[in-house]
């Protein structure tokens, strides 16, 4: 690969550290080129001995990204000891649902000194648990961030300038990824908020799917613009109420990655949202996309908690209605706008405030 896409900060034992990648789609595939194109030794595990194959053979990934070309110097293996052994940093980008179960396979070949990284953007259901804290109570290790921002696979793979955020309290973690995958179409930002960035990656995802109804509803710009900043406010309030700084949501993270899922048509979860936009049932639209649109058990999942904690949350509770409860969808919207606050920004400063601001207010559920 072209030496131009190579970062100048990189030191040449970081580069004698493997990058490990665990998970065959299309995100996971984008990284592990990256990390191949800076010269680093790429291994990447997945379950499916045919996709391994292809791999390795052709340089591709037909299953998930059909159209483009892996770097040869990314190696595919679906036996653990043949990619974490030697790796110096791990990405792991696997499903949530699945997310645990994987981590606990490969626990053997990790050891204390790797640096362990999520790139999914999820809430595992037991326990309300981000995939990071995952990580933390699987292998107790000290090194662990959360990659998240606007990063549609399709178009990191393209090469298509991207901006990402890596968030850890670990500055060693911060610096080996930016070192392994920052090159000059592909900026990796730096925060010490993983937690804020790792919640905003998971709840845009509701909103993506609200979005993606609205367009196949015919729904205006004016109106997807709305939903676009009401949900930001929610998402917002939400994590202030499980104790986020709100300003990481101004970030990559927080609005940047809101932007980008809920307008773009690559997205799995706006394609979802699309598709019952447009008649089908859940399962139907699911089936359809043949991949994890993770939004679909988040909005669940983050319904649930802010009617446990008193957090007003409208969107997401009328697209819970919408999914599963049988609402139509342009009667939630309907509804949506009829129920909405009837002030326009507010400023919500500490956890305190969210339940105060909704004793005072009656809130949803208040
Ligand atoms: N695709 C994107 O544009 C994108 C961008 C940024 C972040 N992400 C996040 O990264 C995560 C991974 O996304 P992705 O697009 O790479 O892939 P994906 O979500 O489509 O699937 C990831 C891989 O996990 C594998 N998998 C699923 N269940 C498994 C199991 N039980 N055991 C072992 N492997 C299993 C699949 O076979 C696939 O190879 C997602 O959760 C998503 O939130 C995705
Ligand atoms: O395809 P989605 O909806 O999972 O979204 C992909 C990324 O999270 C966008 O940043």
């Amino acid at each position: 690969m072209s030496d131009d896409r190579s970062n100048p900060d990189r030191s040449s034992d970081d580069r004698s550290q493997r990058v490990a990648v665990l998970g065959g789609g299309s995100f996971g595939t984008a990284l592990a080129s990256i990390a191949a194109d800076n010269g680093f030794e790429v291994r990447q595990w997945l379950r499916d001995p045919a996709l391994v194959e292809q791999i390795n053979r052709e340089h591709r990934n037909g299953r998930y990204l059909p159209d483009y070309a892996i770097n040869p110097a990314v190696k595919a293996s679906s036996a653990f000891e043949d990619v974490l052994p030697g790796a110096g940093l791990v990405l792991v980008a696997i499903p949530s649902q699945a997310f645990r179960q994987v981590v606990r396979q490969a626990l053997p070949w990790l050891t204390p000194s790797q640096i362990l990284v999520s790139t999914t953007k999820g809430i595992q259901e037991d326990g309300f648990k981000l995939m990071s804290q995952l990580l933390e109570e699987e292998t107790g290790f000290a090194h662990i961030g959360v990659l998240s921002g606007p990063n549609l696979a399709t178009e990191v793979a393209e090469r298509q300038l991207t901006a990402t955020v890596i968030a850890s309290d670990d500055p060693l973690t911060r610096t080996r990824v930016q070192t392994a995958l920052g090159c000059d179409y592909f900026r990796v930002y730096a925060s010490n908020d993983r937690y804020g960035v790792e919640l905003g990656g998971a709840l845009k995802n509701v909103y993506a799917i609200a979005a993606g109804m609205a367009a196949a509803l015919g729904m205006g710009e004016n109106t997807r613009s709305m939903l676009m900043t009401r949900a930001l406010a929610e998402m917002s309030r939400f994590a202030v109420s499980q104790g986020a700084n709100p300003m990481t949501f101004l970030g990559l993270a927080g609005v940047g990655d809101l932007i980008v899922t809920c307008s773009s048509s690559r997205s799995r979860n706006y394609r979802v949202g699309f598709a019952l936009g447009e008649g089908r049932t859940l399962d139907e639209a699911v089936e359809a996309l043949g991949q994890v649109a993770e939004g679909v058990n988040t909005v669940r999942l983050v319904r649930d908690k802010s009617r446990e904690e008193g957090v007003y949350m409208p969107i997401a509770e009328g697209l819970y209605q919408v999914l599963f409860e049988g609402v139509p969808a342009r009667e939630m919207a309907r509804l949506l706008m009829r129920g909405e606050q009837s002030s326009d920004v507010e400023f919500v400063l500490s956890r305190e405030n969210v339940q105060q601001d909704h004793r005072d207010t009656g809130g949803p559920h208040g």
